[in-house]
């Protein structure tokens, strides 16, 4: 178990930077999840942790150790990757008991901790199989068996669910966390789905190229972004995002109207989430749009209308049915808009 600094550490590679100043502390025992698009620098992040790759500015300490000059095996990290990294010639149990006999623990306690791992992880019944023989899902096991065993300070996970199917993803990832919960090992995971980021962390970084942009648990980050790219990237589906011009209170956009909001004349984007605007069966002195597409989702119906141009979706209730082409009154409360500087993107003070 161990704190981890990250004091201002940088990535570049010539004159292009990978990740930039990143600057944080993860807490002894804390889940923390690298989020983010494809390229933003999660993964070098991690495997500056993990000492593949060399920090070309700031430090990196894990417990009371700085570990810039440490080798991957002196830093007592355990990593795991999407692409399970298995010795296809040994068979489960050897697989799991690879990291007991490489950092030379004493044999005699090896069967009793393999056997453990295995159980934790629900393999107890395929120690004996090779990995050709053994599902997506059950590999993945394997390699967080592989893991666990060593009891390392610091668990390091990249993108550990990207090459299961969905519904595996679904139970693997609780099983992560249930895991997670029991071992209490300080852990950075990178992952590129929100849903994962928010399910499983503390707290959760989002960063966009090279640069943190917002840390927070994952409900500061969902009501509070701050930023218009976070507010983008958090959600499904995204925060709707309209740009248009505060007057006296009222917010016009193409199509779109709020009034009441508490804020300074002049351009914003106004941003409001799917299930915070309400579906009215009276249409007067509401926004009307014509539908574009309607989603049953079996607990609720995700409208998409067509609001000037821009499409903007509404979650109602699970019943509600409508054609395409139909118009939908909907309204948007002040009380739950979110405002954004429409320059930058920035947060600007709630309403
Ligand atoms: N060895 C390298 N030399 C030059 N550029 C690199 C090198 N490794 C990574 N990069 C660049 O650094 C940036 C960050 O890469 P990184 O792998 O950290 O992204 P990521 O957020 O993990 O993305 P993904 O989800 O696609 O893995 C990318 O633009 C990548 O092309």
């Amino acid at each position: 178990m161990a704190e981890i600094q990250l004091k201002n550490i940088s990535k570049r590679w010539g004159s292009f930077v990978g990740v930039d100043n990143f600057d944080l502390t993860i807490a002894d025992r804390e889940f923390l999840v690298l989020l983010g698009p494809s390229g933003c620098g999660k993964t070098t992040t991690m495997r500056m942790i993990a000492g593949l790759e060399e920090a070309t500015e700031g430090e990196i300490h894990i417990g009371d150790r700085m570990v810039n000059d440490l080798d991957p095996k002196d830093r007592d990290v355990a990593m795991v990757f999407q692409s399970y990294g298995l010795y296809p010639h040994l068979n489960v149990y050897e697989n799991i008991r690879f990291p007991l006999k490489v950092r030379k623990a004493d044999p005699a306690t090896h069967d009793e901790r393999v056997r453990k791992a295995a159980e934790m992880v629900e393999l107890t019944d395929f120690l004996h199989r090779k990995p050709a023989e053994l599902s997506g899902g059950q590999r993945q096991r394997v390699a967080l068996a592989r893991a666990i065993v060593r009891k390392p300070s610091v668990f390091l996970m990249d993108e550990p669910l990207s090459n299961l199917d969905a519904k595996l993803r679904v139970s693997t990832r609780a099983q992560i966390k249930n895991l997670s919960h029991e071992l209490q090992v300080t852990t950075v995971y990178v992952t590129h789905d929100q849903i994962e980021a928010m399910t499983l962390a503390d707290r959760v970084v989002v960063m966009k190229a090279g640069v943190v942009q917002q840390v927070g648990t994952p409900t500061e980050i969902y009501d509070n972004p701050a930023n218009t790219f976070v507010a983008s990237f958090i959600g499904s589906p995204a925060m709707n995002l309209l740009d248009g011009e505060i007057l006296n209170g009222t917010f016009t956009g193409k199509n779109v109207t709020v009034s009441g909001l508490n804020a300074p004349n002049g351009p914003v984007i106004l941003g409001f989430r799917a299930e915070d605007a309400t579906v009215s069966e009276t249409p007067a002195g509401e926004i009307a749009a014509p539908l574009y597409t309607i989603e049953l989702l079996g607990d609720a119906t995700m409208l998409t209308v067509r609001a000037g141009g821009q499409l903007v979706s509404i979650k109602a209730h699970k019943e509600l049915r409508a054609q395409i082409g139909d118009p939908v009154a909907f309204n948007v409360p002040a009380a739950i808009c979110h405002l954004f500087d429409h320059e930058t993107g920035g947060r600007l003070n709630r309403p």
